[in-house]
């Protein structure tokens, strides 16, 4: 953990702070072409912290242009491997020089706690970098099997000209897991930030451009889905887009796709995903304080919240005793003071979404209390399978209880969603776990704990939870890489007669 400050240093850093509100288009900050802008604000305080540039089509098309000339010229896409590795390399260092500076743009932004920005969300963003860059000079090509009068080599290439349309709950760290295999494959990038968190993705920008990343092969452009996500989603230039949000977006995208180029998609969206703890599982204070992580990090905000916890009956009243216990740790408040760790929620339209579940049937084991943007954290005991709270993504601090009596029943509540996302099993026999493990339908199944993995392992969703590559990985480079078969005949003309 990075030695945390006190709320006073946080607030004196967030008052001398340079607000980058231009988009960043080939190597330079531009105002959006119609000037207008738009306000960011701090959700904490309801501050209007910048009017960032609202762009439009105009600024979508003009760094398309920009982004394929730097393609198509090749002073990125045709660097060496191990030059491109190294430019990354610098930005992720010039990021852990601005750590500082960056986490608290990216709490002030977002109403993440600080707490989390310190210790996970810039960390995270540099090991990822410096992950995909070291990566890149250590994928080999393959020669098939073909006959002896051939040899037929796999090459991968850079797909071209990539959109990437972010969210905003982790802002810096889903630009992180989209532009590190982008940029180490060779692509030039779009980035649109979620309109709520633009901020920190354009400092990276600015950074990039210091670590040598060449003008045109990072453009960031800000502004609204319609405005700008639907022109590059539809853009015919546009040869990729990888997409991080909801469910009903996600559908948009594979819509302007085949409306316009067949580009290739990748979306990586919602999710309602099931901790199912069984009645043999073993250290319930350990387990209760996986299901309060997975619950209210991040205040639910997260696409693999555990939200639903699916919890055999014998083990139910010790298990929740211990929820209860741990929830009751999670200090609510201030973002900037580091002892939180439950922020704000993302704008007042998104409090009111959440707000809207609470309140409404269930019984309120915790929480159910919201103002001013920020959300208790709520746990509700829930019989009717069919209620909102177990169907829905929520994206807030609530955990819907279910009770079950066996573990089949538990595997097929857990199954019974449009999602497919993420999941956990908590026992202490192994082939349960192994057999739950199996059967869950979702991308990825941890046991004995909650997460997304690391960087190492691919992340994406079954069913309505995602479509097309992953996240992170070696895989996460599919992607933004091509396969080409270059097939050499080598036979002599004596061998073989053409027609
Ligand atoms: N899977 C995840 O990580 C996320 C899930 N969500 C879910 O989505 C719900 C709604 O949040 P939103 O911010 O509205 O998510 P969203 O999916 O609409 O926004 C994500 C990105 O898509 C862009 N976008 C929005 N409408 C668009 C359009 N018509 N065409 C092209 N791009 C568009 C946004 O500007 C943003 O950059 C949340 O309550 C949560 O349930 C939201 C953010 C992240
Ligand atoms: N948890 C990382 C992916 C997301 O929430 O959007």
């Amino acid at each position: 953990m990075s030695d945390l400050l006190t709320t006073e240093e946080y607030k004196a850093i967030a008052a001398g702070l340079t607000l980058p509100t231009q988009a960043f288009i080939d190597g330079s900050f531009r105002p959006a072409k119609s000037g207008k802008t738009f306000d960011t604000v701090n959700p904490a305080t309801g501050a209007v912290l910048a009017k960032v540039a609202a762009c439009d089509a105009a600024d979508v098309d003009f760094a398309v242009e920009k982004a394929r000339d730097a393609f198509e010229d090749g002073r990125w896409s045709r660097l060496h491997p191990g030059e491109r590795k190294q430019v990354l390399i610098r930005l992720a260092k010039l990021i852990k020089r601005n750590a500082r500076e960056l986490a608290v743009m990216e709490s002030l932004d977002s109403g993440k706690t600080i707490y989390d920005c310190e210790t996970v969300d810039v960390p995270e963003t540099i090991h990822c970098l410096t992950w995909h860059a070291e990566l890149i000079d250590k994928i080999y090509d393959q020669v098939s099997p073909a006959s002896d009068n051939h040899i037929a080599m796999v090459v991968r290439e850079p797909v071209g000209v990539v959109g990437l349309v972010l969210p905003w709950n982790f802002p810096l760290l889903m630009l992180a897991w989209k532009i590190g295999p982008a940029l180490a494959s060779g692509c030039s990038v779009i980035v649109k930030p979620a309109e709520e968190t633009s901020l920190t993705a354009l400092r990276i920008a600015e950074l990039a451009m210091e670590a040598g990343v060449p003008a045109g092969v990072l453009n960031v452009v800000p502004g609204s889905g319609p405005e700008v996500g639907e022109p590059l989603g539809r853009h015919m230039d546009v040869d990729a887009l990888s997409f991080t949000g909801s469910t009903e977006t996600g559908r948009r995208f594979l819509r302007y796709a085949a409306e316009s180029n067949l580009k290739e998609v990748t979306l990586e969206m919602g999710g309602k995903n099931p901790a199912v703890v069984l009645d043999d599982a073993e250290n319930l204070d350990r387990i209760a304080a996986h299901v309060v992580n997975g619950a209210f990090w991040n205040m639910g905000e997260n696409c693999s919240a555990s939200s639903r916890l699916i919890v055999q009956k014998g083990v139910k009243d010790a298990l929740l005793k211990r929820i209860l216990a741990h929830a009751r740790e999670w200090p609510m408040g201030d973002p900037l003071d580091p002892v939180n760790r439950v922020g704000a929620l993302v704008s007042p339209a998104h409090f009111d979404k959440v707000c809207s579940y609470l309140g409404k049937g269930p019984k309120v084991l915790m929480g159910g209390k919201a103002e001013d943007g920020f959300v208790e954290p709520t746990i509700l005991d829930i019989d009717d399978r069919r209620a909102v709270q177990v169907r829905e993504e929520i994206f807030g601090p609530v955990l819907s209880v279910l009770t079950v009596d066996s573990a089949d029943e538990a595997i097929a509540l857990a199954n019974d969603t449009e999602y497919g996302l993420a999941a956990s099993i908590f026992t202490s026999n192994i082939k349960r776990a192994l057999r739950g493990a199996r059967a869950i339908r979702a991308g990825t199944v941890t046991v004995n704990s909650f997460g997304e993995g690391d960087i190492s392992t691919p992340f994406g969703g079954f069913k309505s939870s995602g479509f097309g590559g992953r996240d992170n990985g070696i895989q996460a480079h599919d992607q933004y890489t091509q396969i080409k078969t270059i097939w050499i005949d080598l036979s002599d003309d004596r061998d073989e007669a053409v027609d």
